[in-house]
């Protein structure tokens, strides 16, 4: 993992008061001796949150003399004696007794606090949800670093929460996120929340083509036997279905790429995991397109570093398993994710460009991509050989056995009872094909469509997905085909010739590619999308059926997506954003698809996530570069803006909460979201320590959209509404 703290770039560590927690409460440096220096008072705490005085167990304030004066020019600080404070913080304002505090607990909303300059004799009020949740979040903090009482500056609990959220995304959750695979950290890396085996055992599966890697982990496996990591090697033909779902009855971890380094302490070279970003919750392992999504904050943030990790960890997929995975775990083998790696390899590159190997990292990336395509989107099942089109379609034989237990329950009861057969014995029976139910193969044939489209779950895609060319899935390999062209043409003179190991079914060694083959691969996708996705009277794209061979109509936020990769003409861009746009613009941004499109929902027919009325962070981002790449450049603002209000109002009136997706239409409390397997990010006790992957990138680059005003708007809390009547107002009055 990477250290927390380290990317925060401070010499004056004890003079910040905003510094990471790592430096703030660390031992070494978040001790704020040299600060104390100027004050002078005997230390005797008089902590008012516990009604007497407190002796100081931390050393260094005993019997240091301080001044009883308060200075108005001074910023405030606080003396605080972290767990009776704690204590009585959340037996006061804690009343739902959920370590939370938020606009829901109905305490005094007020705690009087010692300051620092009075050695705690003079006491303040710390008042309101958004300062006392602060409150609770630093001592937690604090007390996770083992301190007993902590000097803590105001500046850290009325900090604007624009800057308080996107410190703590760059500070604190990208680190808490981070991860390595080398074996020290095998139990919190190899835990997976989805394990449904009775006795999960820390695992790794290692592909035939990496024995460096196998003897790395047998190693460790051997020297480290408290760890209980398994180490296997995969079959060759290791996305064969049969197997991939016998392996099911032992899930693991599946390699990724690792580096050489060098260690000083045993003087030999060893390998060591690269770093990757998880998303959260329950998502511990690296994802395909919350990867990509991940990337555009972490790039702003600087961690370049880190983003050319996964790249390489794509590329490493693609070499040794045939695609980018939906994730690295066993029971993902046979499925991917949409698929960015092209911009996510050329956002790279432009970042490191002048440095040694940048030109054999983007070949690296673009030879893997070109696999993927060839490979994965451009053969069938996924290829459609009538329209050209590709459509979602993984292999797997089936229940998908990671979705939550009672997923699956409407659908497979009925078959049980018809077998006669307990739920577990049907699924048994089902997956080792004892008994054969076409329909529900039809029925998993589509689901696990569904889950590589990375839009788990939605009526659009329920029980139809394996048939469907997407407007998603070929506006993003029309992005492939236009930059592959383009790298091929400006960085590699107009040849790139396929390595061996590069080569799946289908392609030969040596074959040269040239930019004229792609640019022709994207105008005629141009075409085909015309043809069968885009509706001229609605004015927006939509998915086709291609057994049916017609356009379902389903109203989905995709339908932006052609934006993004410049597929959309700039006649069909206006038309989108005429037409299309207000059928999905709501409270806190896009949502999912349209109530219209989604029906009904009740007992029989329950919410998806997918749908309306929630809101994802790639939606929102997609839409804001297209709109921007076609010189919507208000409406990507207002969008962003909408999004960035609503995310902040809940991290202020819920304890920092950041989560994976949101209710858009709901303006209280968007993130409680009642819908499959809830919302993950939400369940912290006293502070929230990632965020959510994809969320904290849009929120990062969202920041870089909207004006210096809309910022400072954001940082008040204004709604859009408000903002726009004031921002009249003001023109109006100069
Ligand atoms: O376990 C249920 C499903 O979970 C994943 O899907 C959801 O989370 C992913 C990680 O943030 C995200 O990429 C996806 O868009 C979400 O719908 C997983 O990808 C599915 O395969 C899995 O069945
Ligand atoms: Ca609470």
């Amino acid at each position: 993992m990477t250290s927390p703290g380290k990317h925060r770039r401070t010499s004056v560590i004890v003079d910040d008061p905003l510094a990471a927690p790592s430096v703030y409460y660390g031992t070494s440096h978040g001790r704020r001796t040299g600060r104390a220096n100027t004050y002078s008072a005997y230390t005797q705490i008089q902590d008012t949150a516990v009604g007497r005085n407190a002796p100081v167990e931390d050393g260094r304030y005993a019997n240091r003399r301080i001044s009883h004066d308060e200075s108005s020019f001074q910023p405030r600080k606080f003396l605080i004696r972290v767990e009776p404070t704690l204590k009585t913080l959340l037996s006061r304002e804690d009343t739902d007794d959920n370590m939370q505090i938020t606009i829901e607990d109905n305490g005094p909303k007020v705690l009087s606090v010692g300051t620092f300059t009075s050695n705690a004799y003079n006491k303040f009020d710390i008042r309101g949800n958004y300062m006392l949740s602060n409150l609770l979040q630093e001592l937690t903090l604090a007390q996770d670093y083992g301190r007993k009482t902590i000097v803590l500056d105001e500046a850290r609990l009325n900090e604007n929460p624009v800057s308080r959220l996107s410190r703590l995304i760059s500070t604190s959750f990208w680190d808490g996120l981070t991860r390595r695979i080398d074996g020290n950290n095998i139990a919190q890396v190899g835990k997976d929340p989805k394990d449904w085996t009775p006795n999960p055992v820390p695992r790794i599966y290692i592909p035939r083509g990496a024995p460096e890697q196998y003897e790395f982990y047998t190693r460790f496996a051997r020297e480290h036997p408290e760890s209980r990591l398994d180490v296997q090697w995969l079959a060759e033909n290791c996305t064969d279905e049969l197997y991939v779902r016998d392996l099911n009855k032992a899930p693991g971890l599946l390699a990724i790429a690792m580096e050489e380094h060098f260690d000083p302490s045993s003087g030999r070279t060893d390998l060591k995991g690269l770093p990757f970003v998880v998303p959260g919750g329950r998502f511990n392992e690296l994802y395909g397109w919350d990867s990509y999504m991940e990337s555009l904050g972490l790039l702003i943030n600087d961690r370049v570093e880190l983003v050319k990790s996964m790249v390489i960890h794509f590329c490493f997929c693609i070499k040794h398993y045939g695609k980018i995975l939906n994730a690295n775990r066993s029971y993902y083998l046979c499925r991917s994710q949409p698929p960015f790696l092209t911009d996510m390899a050329l956002r790279v590159y432009d970042r490191i460009r002048y440095e040694p190997g940048a030109l054999d990292f983007l070949r690296e990336a673009t030879l893997a991509a070109i696999k993927e395509y060839y490979t994965v989107w451009m053969s069938e099942p996924r290829l459609d050989k009538e329209t050209n089109l590709s459509r979602y379609r993984p292999g797997g034989v089936g229940v998908p056995p990671e979705t939550e237990a009672s997923h699956f329950e409407h659908i497979l009861t009925p078959y049980a009872e018809k077998h006669g057969m307990t739920f577990s014995e049907f699924v048994d029976a089902y997956n080792y094909q004892r008994v054969s139910e076409p329909e529900l193969d039809e029925y998993f044939l589509h689901d696990r469509a569904v889950r590589e489209s990375g839009h788990d779950t939605s009526y659009r895609l329920e029980k139809v997905a394996a048939n469907l060319a997407t407007v998603d899935l070929n506006s993003l390999l029309y992005k492939y085909e236009v930059d592959i062209g383009r790298i091929i043409r400006t960085h590699f003179g107009d040849k790139l010739v396929m390595p061996a190991d590069m080569c799946g079914p289908g392609m030969t060694p040596g074959q040269v590619e040239t930019s004229a083959t792609w640019e022709r691969r994207a105008r005629k996708r141009r075409l085909m999308v015309d043809k069968y996705l885009w509706d001229e009277e609605e004015g927006m794209y939509f998915d086709y059926d291609t057994v049916k061979k017609q356009r379902t109509g389903y109203e989905s936020a995709t339908t932006f997506w052609p934006l993004w990769s410049g597929l959309a003409t700039p006649r069909q861009a206006a038309a989108l954003v005429e037409r299309a746009l207000p059928k999905f613009e709501v409270f806190g941004g896009l949502v999912s698809g349209t109530e219209r499109s989604r029906g009904q929902v009740g007992l029989d027919r329950p919410n998806r996530q997918w749908d309306y009325p929630f809101g994802w962070a790639p939606q929102q981002i997609l839409a804001w570069v297209g709109l921007q790449r076609y010189g919507y450049e208000a409406d990507a603002q207002r969008l962003a803006y909408r999004w960035l209000y609503m995310v902040t109002k809940a991290f202020v009136d819920f304890n920092g909460v950041v989560v994976e997706k949101y209710d858009v239409t709901r303006q209280i409390d968007p993130h409680r979201v009642e819908a499959e397997y809830g919302n993950q990010g939400s369940d912290f006790k006293g502070v929230p320590r990632e965020g959510f992957g994809w969320v904290n990138a849009s929120y990062i680059y969202g920041l870089t959209l909207v004006s210096a005003h809309m910022k400072r708007a954001l940082g008040t809390l204004t709604t859009w509404d408000d903002f726009v009547k004031a921002t009249e107002a003001l023109d109006i009055s100069l």
